[in-house]
């Protein structure tokens, strides 16, 4: 097990025209387990090929400790990376496929045999190590691909790109917490890739936004949620993600449209700024003395275990998530307010400060 460390990598496909993955230093700590989270296209599959050797970087180098990998093919990297499709020699048995990766490099007998074992065990495939993985769903087929990704303990890292997309949802559960339970037996240092938030954040660690071939933030679930260092965060974390108001800052204070709902914190310039604050922290009908904004209920979904009140303010619309049978029905007009301390101030998409209370100044 190594640190991995990027500096300076990034990855062009078209001769530097664009970048799939923009230049990033970046260390993955040994032992730690990762989702590496962002949409369809925004370069995870590329980062994860660079770190394996399947991809050489345009530019920049890698390391794993302080030994320099960069123009090191993947067989010299000792990395065991799991696909979104099974990868299995189908003629073997399910126990020869696990047992492959050990019999390569040339474990004894009795290691191989105790670690087939035991990966199996964890993975339920007790009782289908003689078939030929041929015969199995793909369901169960990537299950051993799983096991063969997980079946080596001395390894550099295990690189995981979106494997469960094939498995059954019921299962996905079972098999995370089972490769929670794997990851916590042999310290392995974990990338899991996924564009799937409620993966990311159930499975790791610490969780790394990536957007657009650049990492945003990173961090443990629960500051991704508190604490979105980038209005991409509060998108595309959270269901539904964190409402987006346009605001103006002046003489320090926040104002949306003709109302002041805070000041600003971070000692901020003047100027247009964005207003970020999750449905779950929008108050509706508080104290009309405390600052706020008006806003017209638009509709409201009722989803058994809370509501979602949709609003316009203005023509922006402000999502409130409240307790399930609430009272509001649509074309009302509501009194929005936001907490000084969940409610964030972006500028180019980037947290600038957050809001502070009124304290009596300003109007609503
Ligand atoms: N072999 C390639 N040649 C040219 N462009 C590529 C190649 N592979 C990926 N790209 C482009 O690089 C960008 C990043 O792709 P990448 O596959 O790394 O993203 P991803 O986040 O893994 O997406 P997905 O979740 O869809 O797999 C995309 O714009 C993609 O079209």
């Amino acid at each position: 097990m190594a640190d991995i460390r990027l500096e300076g990598v990034g990855h062009s496909y078209d001769g530097g025209r664009t970048w799939a993955l923009k230049p990033m230093t970046w260390t993955w700590q040994s032992s730690r387990a990762y989702a590496l989270l962002g949409p369809s296209g925004c370069g995870k599959t590329t980062l994860l090929n660079i770190i394996s050797g399947l991809i050489t970087p345009t530019v920049g180098r890698i390391f794993f400790d302080d030994r320099d990998v960069t123009d090191v093919p993947t067989a010299g990297r000792n990395i065991a990376q799991v696909f979104q499709f099974p990868v299995l020699y189908e003629e073997m048995s399910v126990y020869d496929n696990l047992a492959f990766p050990l019999r390569n490099r040339k474990y004894p007998a009795k290691d191989v045999d105790e670690r087939v074992r035991q990966v199996a065990r964890l993975l339920g495939l007790e009782d289908v190590l003689r078939r030929r993985s041929r015969r199995l769903d793909p369901g169960r087929q990537q299950i051993v691909s799983l096991g063969r990704g997980l079946v080596r303990s001395q390894v550099a890292a295990v690189l995981l790109d979106e494997p469960l997309t094939v498995v059954d949802p019921a299962l996905k559960w079972t098999l995370r917490s089972k490769l929670k339970e794997i990851h916590r037996d042999t310290g392995h240092t974990l990338i899991y890739v996924t564009h799937d938030q409620t993966e990311a954040l159930t499975f790791a660690d610490e969780v790394v936004v990536v957007n657009d071939g650049a990492i945003v933030q990173a961090g443990e679930p629960a500051e991704l949620f508190l604490s979105p260092a980038h209005e991409f965060v509060g998108h595309f974390i959270g269901s539904p993600g964190m409402n987006m108001l346009p605001a103006e800052i002046a003489d320090g204070v926040v104002r949306v449209g003709e109302s002041d709902v805070g000041l600003a914190e971070g000692d901020l310039p003047p100027g247009p700024v964005r207003i970020g604050v999750r449905p779950e922290f929008v108050l509706i009908n508080g104290d009309r003395r405390s600052p706020g904004v008006a806003a017209r209920v638009t509709g409201i979904d009722r989803m058994g275990a809370y509501d979602l009140v949709h609003t316009l303010v203005g023509e922006h619309t402000v999502t409130a998530k409240t307790e399930a049978g609430s009272p509001y029905t649509p074309e009302s007009t509501e009194f929005l307010h936001f907490p000084a301390d969940r409610t964030f101030l972006f500028r180019d998409q980037v947290r600038c400060g957050s809001l502070a209370p009124l304290n009596g100044r300003g109007t609503t």
